[in-house]
């Protein structure tokens, strides 16, 4: 089995109209398996609009509604594994925020609901709650394309470090997420955060955003494929654009061995910390 794998995210353009959003995602996974694509990944909401008032009405069942099948009949077209950015999700009466993965036979392998959802306030900046209308998931979530165990997370989900490291001591050497950072906090935070959690846990870290739009919630654009030293291997900018990396798993235990952080924790320590919660 193989360790190495090229990933090629799409940073696609995401419109009000989901029939074509979907044609629009379906010919830009086309053009990455092309371009030799052996692991597809499209954004955090592909198929609709990213905002509260949208959640609703482009929720879907998964794997009934639309954007799975078209998802499906990707994978099995292109014989490709397909990381299906996200979509919202309709269960019941509740809302996810879900992505799902689908292997080469059009099978569904992978679905992770988002589990911290975005809620922030910056006073000039931007206001956001996603828990007005999406409830949060409640597990986390892995799957292994050849011989690569792999992580999914969503967005928001990138800034809490120990779910990065609770995938990390599960054996993951790569970390996905589908994200749409804002004009707000991107600047600052998006390549950073994605550089800590790689450095930190020594792994690959691959997230993939819309491009910008011009209205509505403006996403930050600047999908990245980061090295397990912290090293950005590849970056978007901010249009509708493919960007492509090749990923080698063994890297991991290479820095692994030569920095070895992971035997060197004191857990006699911050076992007790990391279950504390601040008291102000
Ligand atoms: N879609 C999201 O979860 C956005 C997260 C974000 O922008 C952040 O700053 O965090």
């Amino acid at each position: 089995m193989s360790t190495k794998i090229r990933a090629a995210l799409i940073q696609c353009k995401v419109g009000k109209d989901r029939q074509e959003n979907l044609k629009n995602a379906s010919k830009l996974i086309a053009l990455a398996k092309e371009k030799g694509g052996e692991l597809i990944a499209l954004p955090e909401c592909f198929n609709s609009p990213y905002g509260t008032n949208f959640f609703n009405e482009y929720a879907e069942e998964i794997p009934n509604g639309p954007s799975s099948k078209m998802l499906s009949d990707s994978a099995k077209k292109h014989k490709i594994h397909l990381i299906g950015g996200t979509i919202p999700e309709k269960d019941g009466n509740k809302i996810y925020n879900t992505c799902t993965v689908w292997n080469p036979d059009g099978n569904m392998i992978a679905k992770y609901r988002k589990i911290h959802l975005f809620d922030i306030d910056i006073p000039g900046g931007i206001t956001f709650k996603e828990s007005d209308i999406l409830s949060a998931g409640n597990k986390m979530e892995t799957f292994l394309v050849k011989d690569i165990k792999i992580g999914l997370g969503i967005c928001y989900d990138m800034r809490f470090e120990e779910l990065a490291k609770l995938y990390r001591l599960s054996g993951c050497k790569l970390l996905i997420y589908p994200g749409a950072f804002n004009m707000t906090t991107g600047p600052m935070h998006w390549e950073l955060i994605q550089r800590s959690r790689a450095n930190d846990n020594q792994l690959y870290v691959v997230s993939i955003s819309p491009a910008r739009g011009e209205k509505g919630y403006i996403s930050w654009g600047h999908s990245q494929v980061t090295d397990p030293w912290g090293k950005v291997l590849a970056k978007a900018g901010h249009e509708e654009e493919i960007i492509y990396a090749d990923i080698d798993a063994n890297e991991c235990d290479k820095v692994r061995q030569q920095i070895p952080i992971e035997n060197q924790r004191r857990l006699d320590i911050y076992n007790t910390v990391s279950t504390c919660k601040s008291k102000i």
